[in-house]
């Protein structure tokens, strides 16, 4: 693939991720407290939230516009089977009316809507058709629409996903952390502790929480710029600011993140992991890929996750996090098992 259009894919990714986390901000302000019908449990007892949907059809519209969609093969985590549902109607209502008007914003970041308003069936297709089977050879997008869809629900945080592989190995990352805090200090608190902080003390314009981080295999950099929901401006250059891991190597000043569930990850297991390799410090405890961003951004140094017997790890839950150079996983992703 020759660098330019490496290049466009990379800016096409980073703006569709900006997108993305507008309609979640969106979404996420309408839901904590209220409006618990916007959110439906999966068979696994995962939540699923109008979001997810929307997000994934954003994404897979967009992609598709952008590219072709015979270029476009996506693999995803949601499908549309529980919205197709008759008694989905009106959450399907709320997906549909969210996809469209983040959809009619597009031109705000460079991108192209659609000339008209997309109905129920344009919007299911295109949440099914992120059914890639992936595989080690060849080349597709992975995507989570929100992952942390727990933190989410919660005001907390959560990113929006969204990785390139080809034949195997990360070409491209992009996390999206609308919730992210500018201060290392807060990302130990709830979001809405240090939300609470900036209203108090609102400096102005100053950039204090959520950004897109992004990196490309090879390039040899990661980049953080704010979202264009908070400063309504989208210029990827002059907002954009590189980032570095952490230079500590010595384990009694290295904080390592992991799950804030149990039942995602053993805490106790990691606890006497940390301590036997001589670690001290508390451990990080955050939802969703938000960790891979601690450690791109130098905010964390290790992440730990070990999750209980039998759970297969899913590869969008991971894709976005990897990049090469920013050695977080170097795993090959033709490792991960695919989610059923
Ligand atoms: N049992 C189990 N073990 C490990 N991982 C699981 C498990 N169940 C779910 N998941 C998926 O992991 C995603 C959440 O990972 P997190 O690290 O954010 O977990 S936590 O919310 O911080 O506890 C989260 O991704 P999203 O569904 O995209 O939110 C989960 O799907
Ligand atoms: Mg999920
Ligand atoms: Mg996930
Ligand atoms: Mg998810």
């Amino acid at each position: 693939m020759e660098e330019g259009a490496r290049a466009r894919e990379l800016d096409v990714a980073v703006r569709v991720v900006q997108m993305a986390c507008s309609l979640c901000q969106r979404v996420q302000s309408g839901l904590v407290g209220r409006n618990r019908e916007q959110i439906k449990v999966k068979e696994d007892d995962s939540p699923v939230t109008v979001a997810d949907w929307g997000v994934q059809a954003v994404v897979s519209l967009l992609l598709s516009e952008c590219f072709g969609s015979e270029n476009v093969s996506i693999l995803a985590e949601e499908d549309a089977h529980t919205l197709s549902r008759k008694d989905a109607t009106t959450l399907l209502e709320s997906v549909i009316s969210t996809v469209n008007e983040c959809l009619s914003e597009a031109p705000k970041y460079g991108l192209k809507c659609p000339l008209k308003h997309l109905g129920a069936q344009e919007i299911l297709d295109a949440i099914n058709s992120c059914n890639s089977s992936g595989g080690s050879k060849g080349r597709f997008w992975v995507l989570d629409p929100v992952d942390g869809t727990l933190g989410f629900v919660r005001g907390d945080q959560y990113a929006v996903a969204l990785a390139l592989i080809e034949d195997g190995e990360v070409i491209l990352g992009v996390l999206g952390c609308p919730n992210y805090p500018m201060r290392k200090e807060w990302l130990n608190y709830h979001h809405r502790y240090y939300r609470l902080m900036t209203t108090l003390s609102p400096p102005s314009g100053s950039w204090h929480k959520g950004c897109v981080m992004y990196a490309c295999k090879g390039s040899g950099e990661a980049w953080m710029q704010p979202l264009v929901h908070d400063f309504g401006v989208y210029d990827q250059q002059s907002s954009a600011r590189m980032i570095h891991v952490s230079s500590i190597s010595d384990p009694a000043f290295a904080t390592f993140c992991e799950p804030v569930e149990k039942a995602n990850s053993s805490h106790s297991f990691t606890a006497g992991l940390a301590h036997s390799v001589g670690l001290r410090k508390q451990p990080l405890r955050v939802h969703s890929m938000v960790k891979y961003a601690a450690i791109a951004r130098g905010d964390a140094e290790i992440f730990m996750k070990f999750a209980r017997a039998g759970y297969k790890e899913k590869i969008w839950d991971h894709a976005a996090g990897i990049a090469r150079d920013h050695v977080i996983c170097p795993a090959r992703l033709d490792s991960f098992q695919f989610g059923s």
